[in-house]
């Protein structure tokens, strides 16, 4: 079988399929839309009408409650369900999944049970994050042996508006990138919380409080980006012997703060592990 992936164009109507139109569709396809993939180009299958009313409102989609007869012409189907409802959403599709190449960008699930629950081997598998919303993802993919230069293309590019992409060689590696960047936001978005709450006690205004943790992380992220010094580096930069961070970073030193974080990551990690076994055995 060859899954050599034709690329998107309205010569096959629709081009493109979403299985579920969640967040993560709603990043993808938005971001799809926004450069100029004419929505005619992309059908999703979402069985729940709250959910297709809104991404017709918001990106001018048709959705449709069950996979039609149109999908198996689409150069692509990305399966954006939950881990959960893996093997059920797969099960109806399986008949039309022949021809196209698919990608997965659910937690845990290994490219082996999709292949086996769709029948083809042409598939490939993403960790996307939130900050897709807004350009600024970080994805890791990995793809089955089986998927030519053509596929990795056509994945791609159907990505490249969410932002950074990062190939795997190894599948068990993506545990860890959903340990860390898949999951990673929801930990940003923690210690922003604490920051602002902190800043509130102290006396700010919330509005100010939100701006300043905001804008530090945003800041301090951008500058570890461009610096060819490590964190550790730019971190001793801020910190003045016998200051104000030294107080700060000894507080989190004395709580265990490094070590805690890192074996939540590593729960995260176990988890992803977890989420293969559980949903993935179907
Ligand atoms: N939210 C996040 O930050 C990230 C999520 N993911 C993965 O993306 C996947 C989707 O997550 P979200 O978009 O956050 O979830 P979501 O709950 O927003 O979207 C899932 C959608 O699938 C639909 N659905 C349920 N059963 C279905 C079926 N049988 N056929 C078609 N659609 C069906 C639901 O109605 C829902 O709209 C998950 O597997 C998750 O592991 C990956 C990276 C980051
Ligand atoms: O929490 C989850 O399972 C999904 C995968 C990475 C981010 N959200």
């Amino acid at each position: 079988m060859s899954n050599s992936a034709t690329p998107l164009s309205a010569a096959a109507l629709p081009a493109l399929a979403f299985i579920g139109g969640g967040n993560m569709a709603s990043a993808i396809l938005g971001g799809l839309i926004q450069q100029g993939l004419p929505p005619a180009l992309i059908e999703v299958v979402e069985p729940f009408e709250e959910a297709r009313a809104r991404l017709a409102q918001e990106f001018g989609v048709t959705a449709q409650p069950a996979a039609s007869q149109a999908l198996a012409r689409c150069a692509l189907v990305v399966w954006a369900v939950k881990p959960q409802t893996f093997a059920e959403a797969a099960a109806p599709v399986r008949a039309l999944a022949g021809q196209s190449l698919h990608l997965s960008v659910a937690a845990g699930i290994p490219s082996e049970s999709i292949a086996r629950w769709l029948g083809t081997e042409a598939v490939v598998r993403a960790m996307p994050n939130t900050p897709a919303l807004v350009g600024k993802g970080m994805t890791g993919l990995f793809a089955r042996n089986q998927v030519d230069a053509a596929g990795r293309a056509l994945v791609e590019q159907v990505l490249a508006p969410t932002g950074h992409l990062l190939w795997v060689d190894q599948e068990a590696a993506l545990d860890a990138v959903t340990a860390m960047s898949g999951s990673g936001p929801a930990y940003v978005f923690y210690f922003i919380e604490a920051m602002t709450e902190a800043g509130i006690e102290m006396g700010l205004p919330p509005t100010q409080a939100h701006q300043l943790a905001v804008r530090t992380f945003t800041g301090a992220s951008a500058l570890a980006e461009a610096a060819s010094e490590p964190p550790s580096v730019l971190r001793a930069r801020v910190t003045s012997k016998g200051g104000t961070t030294y107080a700060a970073i000894s507080s989190l030193e004395a709580a265990d703060v490094k070590a805690q974080f890192k074996s939540a990551i590593r729960a995260a990690e176990q988890r992803a592990r977890e989420l293969a076994v559980e949903f993935g055995k179907a």
